[in-house]
């Protein structure tokens, strides 16, 4: 398990990381989300021992990255693909970092087959494709056969085939008990992988909850209603009843209105009570990727002056609680509409999926031939020190469930830059 109390990390006058508690348990995908530049690979560098702490203290196992004994075999982490000796064969590099961390050089192969670069072992990283690098990558992060794993956005540069493919692999590892802490920003890619999340922005917890409560949370029901769009004042005159009748409107780019806060049967007699004639009411359902933009909405670092996200935001009410600043950061100016179920229940809707395709063949790296099964984890067992007895720490967010499993790192020396070095 992975551990973070009161984590936060400040560089220079900026805040990067603030007052970070979380739990990333065994047997789970754990997805960590957040806007670019949020926090996460800050955080991921505070796990592997790459940074240190301002204040606060993450630990593996009970144990701070650089305190666990044989760190290469507990720990793997994918940070940054492109940190390789470009010049060396995929399987020279995986040797070195072999060599390096004691692990028997046979391990090399298996980890080859396991994300389908046998073919091409003999050639020089420099000419890989960024998915070969990001394979290569999970590879250095596999080595070591961890219980602990993490990658730092994986599917970068993938395509769709080895999106499914790396989507399988976390899975799989997961399903054998190992903890896998995935970074992302992409919300509609977590929730088709993950188990859990861990949503930050600007450095600070937003959320820490598993997929099927964030879906519950979040995926609120709307209803979309049009007027005739010959008519605009009539759809001026239907949204002053609907706001004044207490649902929440906000104009759709088409023309139509998203409207919360009212049930369907309503907002029909209402148009019909102010005598607007309708062209469109129809209940929807909120995607996780918007839910996901409206919890991030105040704490994006950068946006384009045509944001998408611009018809979502609301500027802050009267009586509302804007996010709470974080030191050496700029004051948010907006803030996320509640979902329905938080201003009156606007329509039952089916609780949205949450289920996730089965991790059918997960080793099954696409276009590698043979690289299926024999199982390449099916190794003894390396010698995982027994993790201290945790001391019973209180997560501070509630996180429903999980299991819980002793933990064990990674870390490719050569993946990374340490602190110092930068
Ligand atoms: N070495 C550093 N010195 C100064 N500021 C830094 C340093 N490393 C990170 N930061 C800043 O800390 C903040 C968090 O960066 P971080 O890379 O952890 O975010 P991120 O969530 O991983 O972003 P992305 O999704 O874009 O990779 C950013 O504002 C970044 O500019």
């Amino acid at each position: 398990m992975i551990e973070a109390v009161g984590l936060t990390k400040r560089y220079g006058d900026k805040t990067a990381v603030y007052n970070l508690s979380f739990q990333v348990r065994p047997g789970a995908v754990t997805g960590f989300l957040g806007p670019n530049g949020s926090g996460k690979s800050t955080t991921m560098r505070m796990i592997l021992g790459l940074d240190n702490p301002t204040s606060g203290q993450v630990t593996i196992g009970g144990y701070p990255y650089r305190r666990l004994p044989n760190a290469p075999r507990q720990v793997g982490a994918l940070l940054d693909a492109k940190a390789v000796h470009g010049g060396r064969s995929a399987r020279n590099h995986l040797l070195s970092l072999a060599q390096l961390s004691g692990i028997p050089a046979r391990r090399v192969d298996e980890v080859l087959g396991v994300v389908g670069l046998q073919d091409v072992a003999g050639r020089r990283s420099n000419g890989f494709s960024l998915g070969m690098g990001q394979r290569l990558g999970i590879a250095a992060a596999l080595l070591g056969d961890p219980q602990v794993l993490l990658f730092d956005e994986p599917v970068n540069g993938l395509d769709p085939e080895g999106i499914l493919w790396v989507r399988n692999l976390m899975k799989a590892l997961a399903a054998e008990g190992r903890t896998v802490f995935v970074s992302s920003h992409l919300m509609s890619e977590m929730a088709l992988t993950a188990d859990h999340l861990i949503v930050i922005g600007r450095g600070q917890l937003l959320s820490d909850m598993s997929v099927r409560d964030f879906i519950a949370a979040n995926s609120a029901g709307f209803a979309r209603v049009r007027t005739p769009d010959t008519e605009p004042q009539l759809r001026e005159k239907l949204s002053a009843a609907l706001t004044e009748a207490g649902g929440h409107v906000l104009p759709e780019q088409d023309g139509g209105l998203r409207v919360t806060g009212l049930p369907l049967p309503r907002i029909s007699d209402l148009a019909h009570d102010t005598g607007v004639r309708l062209w469109e009411l129809s209940p929807h359902q909120a995607s996780l990727e918007e839910a996901y933009m409206r919890m991030t909405q105040g704490v994006v670092d950068y946006r384009s002056s045509t944001d998408e996200k611009a018809g979502l935001m609301q500027p802050l009410p009267p009586g509302a609680q804007p996010p709470v600043p974080v030191p050496g950061q700029g004051q948010p100016g907006w803030y996320a509409p509640p979902p329905p179920q938080q201003s009156g229940q606007a329509f039952a809707m089916p609780a949205p999926h949450g289920g996730r395709p089965p991790a059918a063949n997960p080793y099954a790296a696409p276009g590698a031939p043979g690289a299926t099964p024999p199982n390449p984890y099916a190794q003894p067992a390396s010698a995982a020190p027994q993790t201290p007895a945790q001391p019973p720490q209180q997560p501070q967010q509630a996180a429903p469930e999980a299991p819980a499993a002793p933990g064990t790192p990674p870390a490719p020396a050569d993946l990374t830059k340490p602190e110092d070095v930068r």
